[in-house]
């Protein structure tokens, strides 16, 4: 790509104004799309990957705000993409960079923002902001380019749903399944539960020798076992996960019928749901590329990315008996103690399921937890 393609188009500068549920505002330039957006504020400490963190479907109907005040260094590439589009709802930076440089870049990262219509504001004191929602907890919020007055912008961010109750899952799962070839001999057959998956994760299974059929959130249960799985997968994805009745019923079925399971963050909490535990809120939640987590079985600390604003209500010093054997807490935040995995071992004494609330498949972040899925393949190995 030449040099000019990645070079942003010059723009008037044009204010923008975030306000928050609790009435505090900032003011700030326009970044992206122009117009009003509103969403659930959070924060964000990753240095790098925002062209992974802005596609990841979990964002859906979150603004987020980056913590690293330089975005937009490395502009977009065409490889990067963890989905097919943006999905926050709007995007907080301090300091984008005026000259994106990248050998692998063909936009700019605003282009990329007005080209899918996705507002966002810069200029503001990102530090200040981070705080306050630490202080005071993830909340809703609005950017806009229209409305300057923070009263009169509030008012609207007051008529927005929570994201606590929200439902997500089917306004952002693929409407048609689809196959992700093995890559050289195929192994194993997987379902992946497709709740907002990222496109790294399909391909850490592939590289395994996995062909993985991923079906829509909404899949039955004769579909699921129509593709005879070896093994069935539920992925990331938006919302609150107290909201999600089909998949756990689905994962309550299929662990019934002693399929080997493995989930990755909302994954966790679904098969947290089905095996009786509750989920709930976190007050700022846990979002960045370098969150410690402790391996309780090796003892073992990986450091990990994670985006997650809710978790499992799990004891962490007793076992649970459920319908399907024993459940126990298999991994916890350093940061905050907060459950961070779950095992579960069959009633015949074998290892029959298992989630992490982080995210293995990286995308962006470290690898330190890529050996989860050999582990799901040698779960699937046990149990043939
Ligand atoms: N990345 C995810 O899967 C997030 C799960 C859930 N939406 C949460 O916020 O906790």
């Amino acid at each position: 790509m030449s040099q000019a393609a990645t070079q942003p188009t010059l723009h008037q500068a044009q204010p923008a104004l975030l306000v928050l549920e609790d009435g505090r505002a900032f003011a700030g330039t326009s970044y992206g799309a122009t117009g009003e957006t509103f969403g659930e504020a959070v924060f964000t400490t990753g240095m790098t990957g925002y062209q992974e963190t802005l596609t990841d479907p979990s964002y859906h109907r979150q603004i987020v705000t980056q913590t690293a005040p330089h975005i937009g260094n490395t502009g977009i590439n065409d490889e990067d993409d963890e989905s097919q589009r943006i999905w926050v709802a709007g995007y907080v930076v301090r300091d984008p960079a005026r000259v994106p440089s990248n050998w692998r870049a063909t936009r700019s990262l605003d282009d990329q923002l007005k080209g899918q219509g996705i507002v966002g504001i810069s200029g503001i004191d990102t530090r200040a902001l981070t705080r306050h929602l630490r202080e005071r907890g993830a909340m809703r919020a609005g950017i806009s380019t229209e409305i300057l007055d923070a009263e009169v912008l509030l008012q609207k961010v007051l008529e927005q749903p929570p994201m606590a109750g929200a439902d997500l899952a089917g306004q952002v799962t693929t409407t048609e399944a689809y196959v992700v070839p093995a890559e050289g001999t195929r192994r194993f057959t997987v379902v992946a539960l497709d709740l907002g998956i990222k496109s790294m994760t399909p391909k850490r299974m592939a590289e395994r020798g996995i062909e993985v059929h991923v079906l829509p959130a909404d899949a039955s249960l004769e579909e699921v076992l129509a593709v005879n799985p070896d093994g069935i997968f539920m992925s990331n994805g938006p919302g609150d996960p107290a909201t999600t009745e089909h998949p756990t019923e689905l994962l309550k079925e299929l662990l019934q019928r002693g399929k080997p399971y493995f989930g990755i963050c909302f994954g966790n909490q679904v098969f947290g749901r089905a095996l009786g535990l509750g989920t709930f809120k976190l007050k700022y939640g846990h979002r960045g590329i370098n969150q410690p987590v402790l391996d309780r079985a090796t003892g073992k600390v990986e450091i990990t990315a994670q985006n997650h604003g809710f978790a499992v209500d799990a004891p962490l010093d007793s076992t649970v008996e459920t319908p399907y054997g024993t459940a126990e807490v298999s991994h916890v935040s350093l940061n905050d103690n907060v459950v961070e995995g779950l095992k579960l071992t069959g009633k015949d004494g074998k290892p029959l399921a298992f989630s992490v609330q982080y995210h293995p498949e990286a995308a962006a972040g470290p690898h330190d937890s890529a050996y989860l899925f050999d582990r799901f393949v040698e779960l699937m190995e046990g149990r043939r």
